[in-house]
């Protein structure tokens, strides 16, 4: 794969034997290749069941291919790492400890030498980026569904994970606080370079905090049908989104997709479509395109890598 790339999944599959040892096993996804460049912010999207949460969880190194390898930062993936945090869309935080104590205790377990103040130090520091600040003591029973996740926010960004994963993590929260954390989500993101690999199912979400997102065909024998590189601007505002004439040519590509296309290109693949080198499209970013008049074409890039 391409140099430069600090995620770089080889041809991996996930396949389960059938129930009772007899019969076809069932291949969930298959021949999946795709890298992620260091501090890149890539969305996943695609239809329950076509295997996002498998592979979240294979390169979390919580599962592990049945064919093929993911390679991190030069090395293969052989388990769980801190280098590597999850956020999941429940917030698995320490009922017993505070929200100071739930960051502190992944900061200790990432750098077991350091001092109690040094600790301390570092889970404070991550607890007020997330905007935390003054609700150390709490512990998890007295916050907000929102807060929790900000608690978890916290507590991945703390360990100053080479690769943050995401697995629909703002999914269980209401809009107002789904946006709120989107915003400092990408914020954080954004200032600290962190390279970051999302599930979603919300495409507004994805417009929104993603460079680039994968999308993945119906499972079963899922695979990558396309990459969507994002055309808006990198500093995009979340309120003015819409009124760049690549919004919607974005938009109704990726719903025109998860409507159509997901099912269409697993069972038939289009012409010359090649794993290692899925087509790579950005729509709407035609060089002819006149601002304020949206095309509602998708371009096909010539970058395909
Ligand atoms: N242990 C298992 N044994 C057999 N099949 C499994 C196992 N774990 C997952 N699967 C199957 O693998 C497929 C992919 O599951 P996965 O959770 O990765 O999908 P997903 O795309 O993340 O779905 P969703 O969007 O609903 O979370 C599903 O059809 C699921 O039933």
């Amino acid at each position: 794969m391409t140099d430069g790339n600090i995620i770089s999944i080889e041809g991996i599959a996930r396949r389960y034997p059938a129930p009772g040892g007899k019969g076809k096993s069932t291949t969930i996804f298959e021949n999946l290749w795709l890298g992620v460049r260091r501090g890149e912010f890539v969305c996943t999207i695609g239809h329950s069941g076509c295997g996002k949460t498998t592979v979240l969880n294979i390169l979390a190194g919580l599962d592990a291919p049945s064919e093929g390898t993911v390679i991190v930062d030069g090395q293969a993936i052989d388990g769980p790492s801190l280098d590597r945090a999850v956020i999941f869309q429940s917030h698995a935080l320490l009922p017993w400890l505070s929200v100071q104590g739930n960051v502190a205790f992944a900061v200790r377990s990432r750098w077991p030498d350091w001092s109690a103040a040094r600790i301390e130090e570092q889970a404070r520091r991550f607890i007020a980026l997330v905007g935390l600040a003054g609700s150390e003591r709490k512990r998890p029973a007295e916050l907000s569904g929102g807060m929790k996740q900000r608690v978890g926010i916290a507590r991945a960004l703390s360990i100053e994970p080479k690769i943050l994963l995401m697995d629909e993590p703002f999914s269980a929260l209401d809009a107002l606080t789904r946006g709120t954390l989107q915003d400092e989500a990408r914020r954080i993101c954004m200032e600290t370079g962190q390279t970051t690999y999302m599930i979603t199912h919300d495409i507004d979400e994805a417009i929104y905090l993603a460079d680039r997102i994968v999308l993945m065909t119906n499972g079963p024998g899922a695979r990558v049908a396309e990459i969507v590189e994002n055309p808006l601007p990198r500093d995009r505002a979340r309120t003015d989104l819409y009124r760049h004439p690549s919004y919607y040519p974005l938009r109704n590509h990726l719903i025109e997709f998860l409507v159509t296309r997901s099912r269409t290109l697993r069972d038939a693949p289009a012409d010359g479509w090649d794993p290692r080198h899925p087509p790579v499209v950005r729509p709407g970013a035609h060089p002819e395109l006149v601002p304020g008049e949206p095309s509602l074409h998708s371009v096909p890039n010539a970058l395909s890598a």
